[in-house]
């Protein structure tokens, strides 16, 4: 047997909804969904190592204050306190760790960086405690996290139902271009589903039902098994993306902006505030973030990602 590593570290992907179809607020608290998680190489690093207590620190290019809220954080005392039943002979005694996030997902973008550190964490954190932990159950867990985490750990591409942590599997391959224009502000996502209700209550929008938003998700894995960009534009939808808008009225203008550059599609990620442009190939990709750049934006360059949380050698 090859001795206990002392560090771990999985890379985690963001992602973007492909589409977001949202119902009416449920007793709970939480809106019942039908979504189209599309994981993209825009990834977390969750390096974990062996400690007598729990650390923290954060690295890479977006910042937040290491705090002990941390979704990373959470995941890895949550795993902590369910371990027992997993524990082998390599196993320690104390389960904590001291772990370094390297985060590239804007902060509160929409983008689920947060879930994708609590995914990292706790793959990597099975490992390194010799936990015989199935994916599944791991998996399940994630789900206690927050209604993204499940996606960060399975990748690719798949249909989120419930409250977006009950996944099905869609077989992918085909890779897409993106190019991803962050908002220097986040935005918080209660806060954008709170405007949902407020906007469905004034009858300025209405909730999706079941029925409109599964015929929806066919015409987007049509799309997307076809590898047809164009196609997958004129699928794109996102409820969200009006309750976003009336908080960020600025990202009107960079969709415009996106459309007017020939975007193939241009959607709000999620809870936004980053706006997602499709481009037609990687070169179309490259031309629209010059332009973009030339315009005052940040862009990210990126492409579809086929794997979700795993450990890199
Ligand atoms: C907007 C999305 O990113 C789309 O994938 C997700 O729905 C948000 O997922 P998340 O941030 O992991 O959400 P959680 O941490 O579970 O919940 C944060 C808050 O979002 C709202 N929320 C979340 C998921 C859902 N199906 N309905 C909701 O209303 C609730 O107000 C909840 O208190
Ligand atoms: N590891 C983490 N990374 C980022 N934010 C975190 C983390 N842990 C806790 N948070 C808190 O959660 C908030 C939102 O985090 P995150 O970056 O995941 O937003 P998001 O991408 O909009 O989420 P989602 O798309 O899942 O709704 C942050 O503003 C921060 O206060």
């Amino acid at each position: 047997m090859h001795p206990a590593a002392q560090q771990i570290t999985t890379r985690t992907p963001g992602k973007i909804n492909l589409l977001l179809a949202v119902g009416a607020r449920g007793a709970d608290g939480y809106h019942p969904l039908v979504t189209v998680f599309h994981a993209v190489g825009v990834h977390e690093d969750v390096t974990v190592a062996r400690a007598a207590e729990w650390r923290l620190a954060i690295t890479g290019p977006r910042r937040l204050p290491p705090d002990d809220d941390n979704l990373a954080l959470r995941a890895g005392r949550l795993l902590a306190s369910r371990a027992d039943p997993w524990r082998t002979a390599a196993t320690p005694r104390t389960l904590a760790a001291s772990i370094t996030l390297r985060k590239r997902v804007p902060v509160g973008g929409g983008m689920a960086g947060g879930s994708a550190d609590a995914a990292g964490a706790l793959v990597a954190l099975a490992r390194l405690w010799r936990l015989d932990v199935t994916r599944q159950q791991l998996v399940d867990l994630a789900g206690e996290l927050g209604a993204d985490v499940p996606f960060g750990i399975s990748g690719g591409v798949a249909i989120g139902t419930g409250r977006g942590d009950r996944l099905t599997q869609v077989i992918a391959r085909r890779t897409f271009h993106w190019v991803l224009v962050p908002d220097a502000e986040p935005l918080s996502t209660p806060a954008v589903y709170a405007r949902f209700d407020e906007m469905v209550a004034d009858g300025a929008i209405t909730p999706t039902t079941r029925e409109a938003a599964l015929a929806r998700v066919e015409r987007v894995v049509t799309a997307l098994s076809a590898g047809d960009a164009a196609a997958l534009a004129a699928s794109l939808g996102n409820d969200l993306q009006e309750p976003a808008l009336t908080l960020r009225p600025r990202l009107q203008q960079v969709l415009d902006l996106g459309a007017e550059l020939g975007a193939a599609g241009a959607i709000v990620s999620g809870s936004g505030p980053t706006v997602a442009l499709l481009a037609r190939d990687a070169h179309h990709a490259a031309g629209l973030s010059q332009s973009l750049l030339a315009r005052g934006h940040e862009t990210i360059v990126t492409t579809s990602s086929h794997r979700g949380a795993h450990v890199l050698p």
